[in-house]
């Protein structure tokens, strides 16, 4: 910012403050439903979906009514779903895209097939490793996909196509292609900006995503039983949450202009690396490392407490005012998601001699409850992000990858809410704005 400090910047940035503030009272004075929820907090219905299903509280009397979280791809409960392909010892992701995108469980032979499709779909196109991703690396791995998602647009000669056929066949190439991207982007950054030695791993045949993750984004390419089990649990919780969570609902509004599939899949991958979506997980390791950098006992409650405060009173770590990994739009008493993680995280931690570092995640899960309800008497649950970042610390995967794992995950999610806009609803997303500035006349350049 520096090159740009001067006076005529500065009178730019303050006229952009002043005239870009609209007064909180506006908003009441016109009864905006701000973030889209209702007065109760629950959310406006904007659009139907058979894909996913949240549930969070009750509506009784028009009270919402908190209840315990549960989560549903196509009706299924995800718990069982987990339990399902846990018991029979395999892989879940693979079997949860084929779930999410086609609306059934597949058959043996279904599933089979569409992992010998994914298998050919994740090698990239000719050139695009060493034209897109190495000589053009990104910090940030969000940013990357993003891109990246963009080029290979120019890579496909129907690119525009609305036709269903199309639609799943791009839908495909994504959900195979985006791990590859991401692991290939990281081992790019790591090489151009902090000087470590180039590794590219092509893809696997007949691993799954998450064995092929691991596979691709490690320098020795191994990886156990266990790491590759849980990071496949982390996708199957990751890969889809109802049409209104904020990357999905990106993804009907700018479907529904009818642009192409590499538009909105970036756009989706825009909104989700924001802190307050599935950005939320980089931040929570952040956060982590900055309490036990401050907090000199970090097992007394008291101790934590105070900072816990200090960072919501905006006084602490990025002086933003929020716990990251807590709270959530929907769920009230617990996100089903959290909690599974949750265990997952405690049995990672005591095979790892990690306890100590578990039980000062579970201190700010109770402890933020705690403040919450105190101060405002507002219930507040720890969500998918809490644990997540911690079972990806203890797998050794690094913080710049976490959130692009959700995107890997998610891109199943918005696949499937894209091809549902396309085939059920054609209306363009247009919802109003209320115009609060008054009129003005033009004044001529030599008056003003
Ligand atoms: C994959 C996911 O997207 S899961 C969410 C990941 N995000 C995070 O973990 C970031 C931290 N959490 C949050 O910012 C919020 O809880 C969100 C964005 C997830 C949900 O936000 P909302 O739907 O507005 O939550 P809700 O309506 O229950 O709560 C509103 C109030 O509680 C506050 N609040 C909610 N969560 C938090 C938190 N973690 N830390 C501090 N304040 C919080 C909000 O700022 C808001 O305060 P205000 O009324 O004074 O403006
Ligand atoms: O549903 C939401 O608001 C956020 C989200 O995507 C999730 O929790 O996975």
């Amino acid at each position: 910012m520096s090159h740009y400090a001067n006076k005529a910047f500065e009178n730019l940035i303050k006229m952009a403050q002043n005239n870009n503030f609209i007064k909180p009272e506006h908003y009441d004075k016109y009864s905006v439903k701000k973030g889209l929820r209702n007065k109760n907090g629950t959310g406006v219905l904007v659009g139907l979906t058979k894909v996913g299903y949240v549930q969070g509280y009750d509506v009784i009397d028009a009270v919402k009514v908190p209840k315990e979280g549960a989560l549903y791809y196509r009706g299924i409960e995800v718990k069982d779903f987990v339990k399902g392909f846990q018991k029979e010892d395999r892989m879940g992701f693979e079997e949860c895209v084929f779930l999410l995108l086609f609306g059934k469980l597949p058959s043996k032979d279904e599933l089979e097939e569409f992992n010998l499709l994914l298998d050919e779909l994740r090698f990239l196109p000719d050139g695009f490793t060493e034209n897109f991703l190495l000589k053009l690396p990104s910090k940030n791995i969000m940013n990357l996909l993003q891109r990246s998602v963009l080029f290979l647009y120019s890579m496909d000669d129907e690119a525009d196509d609305l036709d269903v056929e199309n639609l799943v066949r791009q839908s495909l190439e994504l959900i195979a292609k985006i791990p590859t991207i991401m692991a290939y982007g990281y081992h790019a950054t790591e090489h151009y900006f902090n000087e470590k030695s180039l590794f590219i791993h092509p893809p696997k045949r007949g691993l799954s995503t998450a064995e092929n993750i691991l596979h691709m984004s490690r320098h020795n390419s191994k990886y156990t039983k266990t790491e590759a089990e849980v990071l496949d649990l982390c996708l199957v919780l990751h890969a889809e949450h109802g049409g209104g969570n904020n990357s999905a609902f990106a993804t009907h509004v700018v479907s529904s202009s009818g642009t192409d599939t590499y538009s909105a899949i970036s756009t989706a991958i825009g909104s989700l690396k924001g802190p307050k979506h599935g950005g939320a997980n980089s931040k929570v390791k952040l956060m982590i490392s900055n309490i036990k950098d401050n907090v000199k006992n970090f097992e007394d409650k008291n101790e934590l407490k105070n900072y816990l405060m200090k960072i919501l009173s905006k006084k602490a770590f990025d002086n933003e005012g929020l716990i990251y990994g807590m709270g959530h739009a929907i769920y009230t008493l617990s996100d089903p998601r959290a909690v599974l993680l949750k265990e997952k995280a405690y049995e990672l931690a005591k095979e790892k001699n990690n306890i100590k570092e578990f039980q000062l995640y579970s201190d700010v899960e109770s402890l933020t409850k705690e403040i919450f309800k105190n101060s405002k008497g507002k219930l507040m649950c720890a969500n998918v992000d809490l644990y997540s970042g911690f079972i990806y610390d203890m797998l050794n995967i690094p913080e710049n990858l976490y959130t692009p794992i959700f995107a890997a995950a998610r891109s199943a999610g918005w696949s499937a809410h894209r091809i549902e806009q396309i085939l059920s609803d054609k209306k363009i997303i247009r919802p109003a704005y209320q115009h609060v500035h008054g009129d003005n006349d033009y004044t001529p350049l030599s008056k003003r």
